[in-house]
């Protein structure tokens, strides 16, 4: 029984992805899965299956294509929004002395308008025929091929956010993030169903810190604090393990995806790198650790790679990333419980303020005990 993305028999796993992704009908596997149903997910899958009837469970590549063209559309779940705050020149642009740094400033402000979305009324009345999550507030998107909001991107975006004094479109983006952790009890990797089985670096607690510095919205943290608890718990419960070392026991958090199926997104990428891999059991594993890479947002860098000699080189499918506890990941964690326990500072409620200080103490300890290397002076 394997743990899939998620529960979308289109989206996230089945024959129909199976079969139009491994056609290689698109160059990107993204394209496929980015994609509206025309019909009700059943109508689809109904055709689907009497179309692989009539085809002998063979289609050619054509068919598959017909098929695809009749069901799926790629227009019309994001609308472009011009969000109501922006301002050409905020106050930080009378701030830069240096002119060449000022119209860098200035070009780069002025592209907020054309990476701001909101999500269609189509995506919100019939959830089920996208794989795009629904949130409330406009985002800012990647761009590109990512049409979508993501997680750690989220947060350099509202540094930006906040230095361009768009403070009402900072408040959306953080909001639709703790929506996430409400909705699912932690923040997916990016806002597709396909990213439900993976989050990314956990980076929620201090984006608040920083809204909260450019706001001074106390209630705001009041309102929410018991939200950042809940995804801080997730990273806690889910990602973290006891580690040992002379005879001292410690717990430090790794990437680890709840899923060891191809992802969605990559499916055609993922079945070949795992593909040199003997038995079906490492292929599993494979797919385990792409996830669990594509959670670090570093997707993909030689330090999840161990050769046969335990030496970082080799191809992707070389791919071990649940064997890192990376200090970047363990040092976000810690900053995270540093501020919480500033929050409850401020909130005036010691004993939980006392509570994350300890988490925070016992994890500045494991990191400094366990991933300092004395011999190069590196972490
Ligand atoms: O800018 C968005 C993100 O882009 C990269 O990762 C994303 O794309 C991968 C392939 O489609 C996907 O598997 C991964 O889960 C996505 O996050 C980048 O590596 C990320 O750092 C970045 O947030």
């Amino acid at each position: 029984q394997h743990k899939q993305s998620c529960t979308s028999p289109i989206y996230c796993q089945g024959d129909l992805l199976h079969l139009v992704q491994t056609a290689k009908i698109f160059n990107d596997s993204k394209t496929f899965v980015d994609m509206a149903l025309t019909v009700p997910v059943n109508e689809t899958l109904t055709n689907f299956y009497n179309m692989m009837v009539e085809n002998d469970e063979n289609p050619s590549r054509d068919t598959i294509m017909e098929f695809v063209r009749k069901h799926f559309i790629s227009i019309g779940e994001l609308e472009e929004y011009y969000p109501r705050d922006f301002k050409p020149e905020p106050k930080i642009i009378k701030e830069i002395s240096d002119p060449v740094v000022r119209s860098f400033a200035k070009a780069i402000i002025s592209i907020w308008p054309s990476l701001t979305r909101k999500v269609s009324y189509h995506v919100i009345e019939h959830p089920d025929t996208h794989s795009l999550i629904p949130v409330d507030n406009p985002f800012i998107i990647p761009g590109g091929r990512f049409k979508e909001y993501y997680y750690w991107d989220t947060y350099w975006i509202l540094k930006g956010l906040l230095l361009s004094d768009m403070m009402e479109t900072s408040r959306g983006v953080v909001q639709n993030l703790l929506s996430m952790v409400e909705r699912y009890g932690f923040i997916p990797n990016g806002g597709r169903i396909y990213y439900l089985n993976r989050s990314q670096p956990p980076v929620l607690t201090v984006m608040v810190a920083d809204y909260v510095k450019f706001t001074k919205d106390f209630e705001f943290l009041r309102n929410n604090i018991k939200t950042l608890e809940k995804e801080l718990h997730f990273w806690l419960e889910k990602r973290s393990l006891p580690i040992t070392k002379d005879g001292e026991s410690y717990i430090l958090a790794h990437y680890d995806s709840s899923s060891d199926t191809p992802r969605p997104e990559s499916y055609l990428e993922d079945i070949e790198t795992c593909s040199v891999l003997k038995s079906e059991d490492e292929k599993y594993e494979c797919y385990t650790d792409l996830k669990s890479g594509a959670e670090s947002g570093m997707d993909y860098t030689s330090r999840w790679l161990f050769d046969k000699h335990d030496r970082h080189s080799g191809d992707l499918s070389n791919i071990h990333t649940r064997r890192v506890i990376p200090v970047d990941l363990n040092a976000f964690l810690y900053k995270d419980f540093v501020a919480m326990s500033k929050f409850y500072m401020i909130l005036s409620q010691p004993n939980e303020a006392k509570y994350w200080r300890d988490v925070a103490d016992r994890w500045r300890t494991a990191i400094e005990k366990l991933l300092y290397n004395e011999e190069d002076g590196i972490w």
